[in-house]
């Protein structure tokens, strides 16, 4: 049952109190109420996703961000390594939380990633071949809405067919397809194509995969939440923030934590509910250490000098931040078949949206792009010289090229005329550090966020490897004629120091935080969970999102997040069988 107002719970103790109905959280909620004896509460921030048009169709992902309902609407610090600019940082605040709002792309990471989690938490439940199957029990594949012939774009046995999310290639031709294809003949070495980037091996260039079906969004919330809410042991509750968690005293010593304080608006009445069993913390990479901090497990000495008491000195809590830096390359092309206009033409961005409402087909069914290429750079020491190889290893990417045949900018309107294509790159990789920490003890206010981009000599020179090779990318044979010149100030970043500065000019997010409350072995004293999310020095309490990641996967996050949260169900299950 969906609920507005605290007041409205018939209840004040469940089973299982989970924080957060995103992306993770939704999993948790649905695949334990899938348990009639287990009673479940969800508490979510944001407000109801149903109906909400915009969410549903996949082209205007991008476009959603304008609607600041639906978002909490972060900014991050000054950052040092681009010249002092801020950066929005925007995250989903909404049943499916930023699964609702993010850009659709579906990628699992690389064998390596998951094998690296497992290496360095001591637990093989992390390995690839242990998480494939929650990988393939999270999915289902379908088939584009053009229902064109999918055959030598997938890998149909990395694929789930049974699961709640919805996962298809794209439905609609962009007219750059046929030219990145010709590339990966004509020049193999230089760009590879790859069957099938969500099957282990990441590196080359795929069909995008998205998370969409029929033309529609599949979040946590359409996927995973609304089709249970009947359930009669699953109360959601929405509009309602978390506002610490509260100890319920000690067992043998060590606190328990069973006990969630929300409360509606900054100075209304705060509500009480417990937790018979465990409370999972889901309310992502920024929101989950926030609220631990705010609930004394962080580093002592922050935690003091906040007056807020110190329940686990915890020094891990918020610290650890790795995103993916994303810089929006546009090249000027001879062509009249961009997406250019449709946000310069009301007419066609009208009749593309009848379409789409009339029959869920069209350009609007797609994505912002419907190819993506993961690399590896070779071994230069120039590049790499002193560092070692960032990457999680050989089946696991440096630079990532999403290739969208329109101009894409985050910083910038498109230009009122011409034709663009984008190739926006990632140092996928990345070895900066940035962190979440507290700016008051109010819940109420927006924590500190420090993306710490391009801190780490590596990253900027990974970057500007990564738009070289879009370049030469874009000067093979396929292109001639086709691509007329670099947009803006990539046009006049020639020497490297050209290159770096336009880097650091131009960098944003691609909104892929994460690795705040990571999972490690005992003897690491900076990890905030064990291997099983249990949060470590404290009964109770599990956290079960992008947070837990100690590294984050060479891939946009998504689908790594389906996964984990697949797995962390399954061993609560465990944990609770009767
Ligand atoms: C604009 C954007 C575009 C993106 N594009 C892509 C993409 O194309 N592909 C991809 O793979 N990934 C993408 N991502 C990233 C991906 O969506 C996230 O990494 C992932 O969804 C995180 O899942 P999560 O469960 O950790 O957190 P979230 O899904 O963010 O869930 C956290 C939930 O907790 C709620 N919450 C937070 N604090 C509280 C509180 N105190 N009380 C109650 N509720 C609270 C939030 O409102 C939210 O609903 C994008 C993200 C954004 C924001």
């Amino acid at each position: 049952v969906l609920y507005t107002d605290s007041s409205q719970l018939p209840k004040s103790e469940y089973d299982f109190v989970v924080v957060g109905a995103g992306t993770a959280g939704n999993v948790v909620a649905s695949r334990l109420s899938e348990n009639p004896a287990f009673s479940i509460l969800v508490i979510e921030a944001g407000g109801d996703n149903a109906g909400i048009e915009e969410l549903e169709i996949p082209f205007n992902a991008p476009a959603a961000l304008g609607n600041a309902s639906l978002f909490w609407n972060y900014t991050t610090t000054p950052q040092i390594g681009l010249n002092g600019r801020t950066l929005a940082y925007q995250r989903g605040r909404v049943l499916g939380g930023s699964s609702s709002v993010n850009f659709l792309v579906f990628t699992r990471g690389s064998r390596d990633d998951f094998d690296r989690y497992a290496n360095v938490t001591g637990d093989d439940g992390w390995s690839w071949n242990s998480m494939f199957p929650f990988m393939l029990k999270a999915e289902n594949f379908v088939a584009p809405v053009d229902h064109h012939n999918t055959s030598g774009q997938f890998n149909a046995s990395a694929h789930g067919y049974r699961g709640p999310l919805l996962t298809t290639l794209p439905g609609f031709p962009s007219a750059i397809d046929p030219r990145f294809i010709a590339t990966t003949e004509t020049n193999s070495s230089l760009l590879p194509f790859n069957l099938d980037a969500n099957a282990g091996d990441t590196i080359g260039l795929s069909w995008m995969q998205s998370t969409a079906g029929h033309g529609v969004r599949s979040s946590s919330a359409t996927a995973y939440l609304q089709p249970v809410l009947h359930r009669p042991n699953l109360d959601v509750l929405i509009n309602a923030q978390v506002t610490r968690l509260l100890s319920t005293g000690d067992e043998n010593g060590i606190p328990v934590l069973r006990k969630v304080e929300l409360s509606q608006t900054s100075s209304g009445p705060r509500t009480i509910v417990r937790a018979k069993k465990e409370v999972i913390l889901s309310a992502g990479p920024v929101n989950t250490p926030q609220l631990l901090l705010l609930s004394g497990i962080g580093d002592r000495g922050n935690l003091s000098a906040l007056s807020i008491p110190t329940i686990v000195h915890s020094p891990g809590v918020g610290r650890n931040l790795q995103d993916h830096p994303l810089v929006a390359n546009q090249w000027f092309v001879n062509a009249n078949n961009t997406l250019d206009d449709i946000s310069r033409n009301a007419t066609l961005a009208n009749e593309l949206l009848e379409q789409w409402r009339a029959t869920k087909t069209g350009q609007y069914a797609d994505g912002p792009a419907n190819q993506i290429a993961w690399l590896r750079l070779p071994p230069d020491p120039a590049v790499f010289g002193g560092f070692g190889d960032p990457s999680a290893g050989p089946t696991s990417s440096h630079i990532e090229l999403l290739l969208g045949n329109s101009f894409a900018s985050f910083l910038e309107p498109p230009p009122p005329n011409g034709s663009y294509i984008s190739v926006s790159t990632n140092v996928v990789s990345p070895s900066s550090r940035g962190s979440i920490t507290l700016s008051s003890a109010d819940p109420f206010d927006f924590p500190v966020i420090d993306a710490g981009f391009l801190t780490h000599p590596l990253d900027i020179k990974i970057m500007a490897q990564a738009i070289r090779t879009a370049m030469a990318i874009l000067s093979t044979p396929s292109f001639q004629g086709f691509v007329l010149a670099p947009h803006g100030a990539l046009a006049n970043a020639t020497t490297t120091s050209e290159l770096e500065a336009y880097i650091r000019n131009s960098v944003t997010t691609f909104w892929h935080v994460c690795c705040t409350a990571k999972m490690g072995t005992s003897e690491d004293a900076t990890a905030v969970v064990d291997s099983e999310l249990n949060l470590k020095g404290v009964h109770g309490v599990r956290v079960v999102d992008f947070s837990v990641l100690p590294f984050l996967p060479a891939a946009h996050p998504q689908a790594a997040v389906y996964a984990l949260a697949e797995r962390a169900a399954h061993l609560i299950q465990s944990r609770w069988a009767a």
